[in-house]
C-alpha cells in the first residue's frame, strides 16, 4: 500500500505522457484497466499542470470516491514533492460540505447525512449563483474512479463539470465499478456508471479527448496478473458475467494460490506480512472474525476502517492545552508541533498547513485561531490528510474498502458462490476482479474454517455484525454471543473519569496520551448502577485501568441485540484499541472539570467483534 520510491522518479510510458502532458483546458476521459497507472498519471498530471501550465493549486480540484483513495493520492502527491501537496484532494461528501458551508452556512443541510449533503450541494450549485461561482472558476477538475459514480455522486459531478469553464481529467475502469448496489433498478445496477460516461461523451463531444492505458504496471510477478484478461469484458454492460465470475473463481481455486486452512496458513501470513499484505474478505463480519483469530495467535495487523470513519490524532488534542492563549502565534505552534510530531508520519509543514486550512485560511497568517479549529473539529470538517490510522503492514479489509489500494501480497478469503441472478453475477464478478487486481507479487486464497463464521450475521436494525447461536430451533433463538463495536461506542461528551467511574480526568488523559495503546486489548466491564436517565453502560478497561465508558448509542444497540428485558453480559471481551483519538465533547464538562475552554480531549477508539461473557447463572434463555 505504501510505495517507497518517489512518484516523480517513475519514467512515464508514451501513453501515460499523452495523458499527463495536455494543456490546462483539455477535457479528457481516461478509461483503463487495473494497475495501468491511472493514479500515477493523475498525480503526474497535477504536477504538470502546476509546474508547466502555471496552474494555481487553489484552482485545481481533485475528487475521489473513497478516503482510502484520497489518502493514497495525497501520499503520492507528497512523495512527488512538488507544489502538488497544496492541491485540494477531496472526497465527494467533504467537497459537498465545503460548498454548503461557504454558500449556505446556516442551511438545514447541517443535519443531513453524507448523501443528503451531496444532494443539497448539487441542488445549491444548480440554483444559487454564489454556489455556482465556487466551481465556475476552477481551472481544472480531476475525478478519480469515475466508474463508481452512480446516483447522487454522478449528479454532483455532472453539475460541477457542466458549470466549470476549465478543463478536466476523468479517470476510471468500468470493470471495477462495485458501487452499483447503491442503485435500486437492476438494469441500472449492471450499467453502473455507464450513464455518466454517456452523459460526458454527449455533453462534451466536440472537445472531449478519450484515452487509454494498456499495460499493467503494478504486477511484478506473473502470478499476480491472472485477473487482467477479464478486465475489458467486465467493463461492458452486456458481458457474460456468469462465465467471468466462474473463470475468476477457477483462477483463485488453482492449487498454487491456495494457502490452505487458516491454522496451517498462519505462519505463512505472518512471514508475508513483512511486506505490505492484505487479507481481503467479502464482508466486514468475516474481517472482524478473522482479525479476532489473528490477534488470538499474536499476528499483528490493522482492520481497515470504513472510509467514513475518521480519527483525529492525539497531537491535535494537545494543541488546546499547550498555550496560554486561544490564538497562539505560528512560532509557538510550530515548536509545539516539533515536539509532538517526532514519531509521527505527518510532517511539520503539512501539519501547520492543515491546521491553517481548518482555520479557514482567512485569518492572520502568523497565528492560529484555536476556537475556529475546535468548531471545525466539532462539525467533523476534518481534512482527510489529518486522519490517523495504525500503520501495520498487514491489513485485514473488505474488498470494498481496499479499492484503489495496492499491496505486495493479497490473500482473498472465500471467492464467493456462483449466483443465478444476473445483477449479482455482474457485481460478484467485478468485486472478485477488484480483489484479484490489488497485488504486485502474490495472489493467494485462504479458507476460513466454517466455525469461525458460524452464527455470524448482520443485524440490519443496528447496522452491526453480531454473533448468535446458529441453531434455528426456538430454544436457541435468543442466544447471543457477540456484537461488533463501532467507532462512536466510547462516550466522548465528558472526559473519562467524570461519568460512569471516578478518576482524575487529567490522570486518564495522561494515560491515554502516554501509553502506546494502538492494538492493545481492552475489556468492557458492566456498570451495575443506572445513571439518572436510566442508562447503563460499560467501563473500558486496559490492563485493569479504566480509560473510558461506553456511549448511549452502544447501549441502545446492545439492548436491541440482546432484547430489552434480558440480563446484560457481565463483560465484553476480545476488543482492541484501534487508536487513541482527539474528540470534541461538551464545553460545560470541560469547564466543570478544569479541562480548558474547548471541550477537547482523548478517547480510545475501539474495534472488533466483542464477545459477551455472561453472569455465572448463564446467558438469557
Ligand atoms: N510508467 C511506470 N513505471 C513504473 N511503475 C509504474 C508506471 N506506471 C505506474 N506504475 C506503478 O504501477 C502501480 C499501479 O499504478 P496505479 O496505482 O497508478 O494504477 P491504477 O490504474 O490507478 O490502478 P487501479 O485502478 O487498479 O487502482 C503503482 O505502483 C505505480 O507506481
Amino acid at each position: 500500500m505504501t510505495n517507497t520510491g518517489s512518484t516523480a522518479d517513475v519514467i512515464l510510458s508514451d501513453e501515460q505522457r499523452y495523458i499527463v502532458e495536455r494543456d490546462l483546458d483539455t477535457r479528457m476521459l481516461v478509461t483503463a484497466g487495473a494497475g495501468t497507472g491511472k493514479t500515477l498519471s493523475l498525480v503526474r498530471r497535477l504536477a504538470f499542470l502546476l509546474e508547466e501550465e502555471a496552474a494555481s493549486a487553489a484552482d485545481i480540484l481533485v475528487l475521489s470516491y473513497s478516503r482510502a483513495a484520497v489518502r493514497e493520492v495525497r501520499e503520492r502527491l507528497s512523495r512527488a514533492g512538488s507544489s502538488g501537496r497544496h492541491v485540494d484532494v477531496r472526497t465527494f461528501d467533504s467537497y459537498a460540505t465545503w460548498i454548503l458551508s461557504e454558500a449556505d452556512p446556516d442551511g438545514s443541510w447541517q443535519t443531513a447525512g453524507y448523501d443528503g449533503r451531496i444532494r443539497a450541494a448539487t441542488h445549491l450549485l444548480r440554483t444559487d449563483e454564489n454556489a455556482a461561482g465556487l466551481v465556475e472558476d476552477l481551472q481544472h477538475v480531476v475525478v478519480d474512479e469515475v466508474q463508481d459514480l452512480v446516483g447522487d455522486r454522478a449528479e454532483f459531478v455532472k453539475v460541477i463539470l457542466d458549470l466549470g469553464e476549465g478543463g478536466f481529467t476523468l479517470l476510471g475502469d468500468p470493470a471495477q465499478g462495485i458501487y452499483g448496489f447503491l442503485l435500486v433498478d437492476s438494469a441500472e445496477r449492471i450499467r453502473g456508471a455507464a450513464a455518466l460516461y454517456a452523459w460526458v461523451r454527449d455533453r462534451f463531444h466536440e472537445d472531449l479527448i478519450e484515452s487509454t492505458l494498456s499495460h499493467n504496471r503494478r504486477v511484478r510477478d506473473n502470478r499476480a496478473e491472472v485477473a487482467r484478461p477479464f478486465g475489458a469484458a467486465l467493463g461492458r454492460v452486456d458481458a457474460d458475467f456468469a462465465a467471468i465470475q466462474r473463470d475468476l473463481r477457477t483462477c483463485l481455486l488453482d492449487p498454487d494460490c491456495h494457502l490452505g486452512a487458516l491454522d496451517d496458513a498462519l505462519p505463512v501470513i505472518a512471514d508475508l506480512a513483512a511486506a505490505p499484505t492484505a487479507v481481503l474478505c467479502r464482508t466486514n463480519g468475516q474481517a472482524l472474525r478473522l482479525s479476532e483469530y489473528l490477534h488470538e495467535h499474536s499476528v499483528g495487523h490493522r482492520l481497515q476502517r470504513s472510509g467514513l470513519d475518521r480519527a483525529v490524532p492525539v497531537w491535535v488534542a494537545g494543541l488546546f492545552t499547550a498555550f496560554g492563549t486561544t490564538r497562539p502565534a505560528k512560532d509557538a505552534v510550530v515548536s509545539y508541533l516539533e515536539s509532538v510530531l517526532r514519531d509521527e508520519t505527518t510532517d511539520l509543514q503539512q501539519a501547520w498547513t492543515l491546521l491553517k486550512r481548518m482555520n479557514g485560511n482567512r485569518d492572520n497568517r502568523n497565528s492560529l485561531d484555536l476556537g475556529t479549529v475546535a468548531s471545525r473539529l466539532a462539525q467533523r470538517r476534518i481534512p482527510d490528510e489529518l486522519v490517523t490510522q495504525n500503520p501495520s503492514s498487514l491489513v485485514v479489509s473488505t474488498i470494498h474498502r481496499a479499492k484503489g489500494l495496492e499491496f505486495d501480497n493479497v490473500i482473498v478469503v472465500d471467492p464467493g458462490e456462483a449466483s443465478d441472478d444476473p445483477v449479482e453475477q455482474a457485481e460478484e464478478a467485478r468485486l472478485l476482479y477488484v480483489a484479484m487486481s490489488r497485488p504486485r507479487d502474490l495472489l493467494l486464497r485462504l479458507e476460513l474454517p466454517p466455525d469461525l463464521t458460524r452464527g455470524l450475521r448482520k443485524n440490519s436494525e443496528i447496522d452491526r455484525w453480531v454473533k448468535r447461536h446458529p441453531g434455528r430451533q426456538r430454544q436457541f433463538l435468543s442466544r447471543r454471543y457477540g456484537m461488533e463495536i463501532l467507532s462512536e461506542d466510547v462516550h466522548a461528551d465528558d472526559p473519562a473519569g467524570t461519568v460512569g467511574f471516578t478518576e482524575s480526568p487529567h490522570t486518564v488523559q495522561q494515560y491515554l496520551a502516554s501509553q502506546s495503546l494502538t492494538a492493545a486489548p481492552v475489556t468492557l466491564i458492566r456498570i451495575n448502577e443506572e445513571d439518572g436517565n436510566g442508562h447503563r453502560g460499560y467501563v473500558v478497561e486496559h490492563e485493569g485501568v479504566a480509560v473510558g465508558i461506553t456511549s448511549e448509542s452502544f447501549t441502545w444497540a446492545l439492548r436491541k441485540e440482546i432484547g430489552w428485558n434480558h440480563e446484560w453480559p457481565e463483560r465484553i471481551e476480545n476488543l482492541r484499541v484501534d487508536c487513541v483519538e482527539t474528540v470534541v465533547g461538551s464545553e460545560a464538562a470541560a469547564l466543570n472539570n478544569g479541562m480548558g475552554p474547548f471541550g477537547i480531549w482523548l478517547r480510545p477508539r475501539l474495534v472488533g467483534m466483542g464477545r459477551f461473557a455472561w453472569p455465572k447463572k448463564g446467558q438469557p434463555a
